[in-house]
């Protein structure tokens, strides 16, 4: 095409064109604490297929009978023990949108690119996002599921979701997705460098320090999710860092829902056994989540704390997640900077 030839006629409706997106994707979070808002939240969360494999016909009547009526309130409540009150909203959401405040800012060399976030549950949704950045003039979108461990449940359903959206489009975006980065080595030196530099903040230290991952169903495992693989991974990299062996640091699998057998060993388990076998001093991180959440701050800093005391443990430390620190931000933009060579 010669540069006296316009791309439309004059009579074309106006067109954006010519930038590059990236949008991070995390879980999601509900809009507030009351009973309406964390039952709109968990109903979309429990009523995803990639989450809850249960066929519909058995799994429904116990969803909509039993648990959207009474879990809302009992996570109501434990949300709020966690809530950032100053911003009105979860710390999940807090982080992402700084992470991405940070990530724009480090990817100034580009211009052209621009960076977003959305929630894979509840606001703000993938669709209006991905549809945001297309009307900013985005021809190609990154998408980036927050999960440094691949689980279907939690990176197949963001890609699932952000091609949903495609299909409602008649002029798609070309669209990347970034794969799980367990065993980059930007990300198993900001977690070794995370746990070394909280541990010289303490005046004692621990003798076991646990890497919690979130769990899955042992039998989404035995159908050929790759997760359980991939936090052993993580796990073996951070060993090998820092020259400990898996008596110092073990993996263990939190957060179970439902009857099933998940993911073992069981965090609280573990937690609890330690301190009745007369380990006094531990620490834990969860590797697995890139912002804390409801499942780090309350279930490991509040509810395992409290019983690794309870049994009898004297020190427990709780190492933050990676979240928007500058350890973090390296590996987010490490894995961008990758994923984007090609386009930029
Ligand atoms: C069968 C149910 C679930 C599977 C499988 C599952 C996998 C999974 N989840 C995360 C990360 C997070 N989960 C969070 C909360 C949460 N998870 C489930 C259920 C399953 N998760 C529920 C029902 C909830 C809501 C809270 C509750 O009702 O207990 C969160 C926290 C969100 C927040 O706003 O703070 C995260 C993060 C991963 C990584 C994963 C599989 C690998
Ligand atoms: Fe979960
Ligand atoms: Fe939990």
């Amino acid at each position: 095409m010669t540069d006296a030839e316009p791309l439309f006629p004059a009579s074309h409706p106006p067109v954006k064109r010519g930038r590059i997106g990236v949008l991070l994707v995390n879980l999601g979070t509900p809009d507030g604490t009351d009973y309406k808002s964390m039952r709109r939240y968990l109903k979309e969360f429990l009523m995803d297929r990639r989450v809850i494999e249960w066929s519909p016909f058995y799994w429904y009547p116990i969803l909509f009978g039993i648990v959207l009526n009474k879990r809302p309130q009992k996570v109501g409540k434990a949300y709020e023990t966690i809530w950032n009150k100053e911003l009105d909203e979860s710390y999940l959401r807090t982080y992402t949108r700084s992470q991405t405040e940070k990530l724009a800012e480090r990817l100034r060399d580009h211009p052209d690119v621009v960076v977003d976030w959305g929630m894979r549950y509840g606001n703000p949704s993938i669709a209006e996002r991905l549809n945001a950045l297309k009307d900013k003039g985005c021809e190609r979108i990154l998408l980036f599921p927050l999960y440094p461990q691949y689980a279907a449940a939690t990176t197949a359903t963001v890609n699932d979701k952000a091609f949903d959206a495609l299909k409602a489009m008649r002029w798609q975006p070309a669209l990347r997705t970034v794969p799980p980065y367990h065993d980059q080595p930007a990300y198993v030196d900001a977690l070794a460098n995370s746990i070394t530099s909280h541990l010289a903040t303490l005046d004692w230290e621990p003798e076991v320090v646990i890497t919690s991952f979130h769990g899955i169903p042992q039998s989404y495992f035995d159908k050929g999710d790759p997760y359980y693989c991939q936090c052993q991974k993580t796990a073996r990299l951070l060993r090998d860092k820092l020259g400990w062996d898996d008596s110092k640091l073990m993996v263990t699998f939190q957060s179970r829902f439902g009857p099933e057998e998940w993911l073992k060993p069981y965090t609280d388990k573990t937690v609890e056994k330690l301190a009745q076998d007369g380990v006094k001093r531990i620490a834990v991180l969860n590797p697995g989540f890139v912002s804390d959440c409801l499942e780090t701050l309350e279930e490991i800093a509040g509810e395992a704390a409290e019983s690794f005391h309870h049994n009898g443990g004297e020190k427990f430390a709780h190492i933050p997640c990676l979240n928007d620190s500058d350890g973090g931000m390296d590996v987010l933009e490490a894995q961008v900077r990758r994923e984007l060579m090609g386009w930029i």
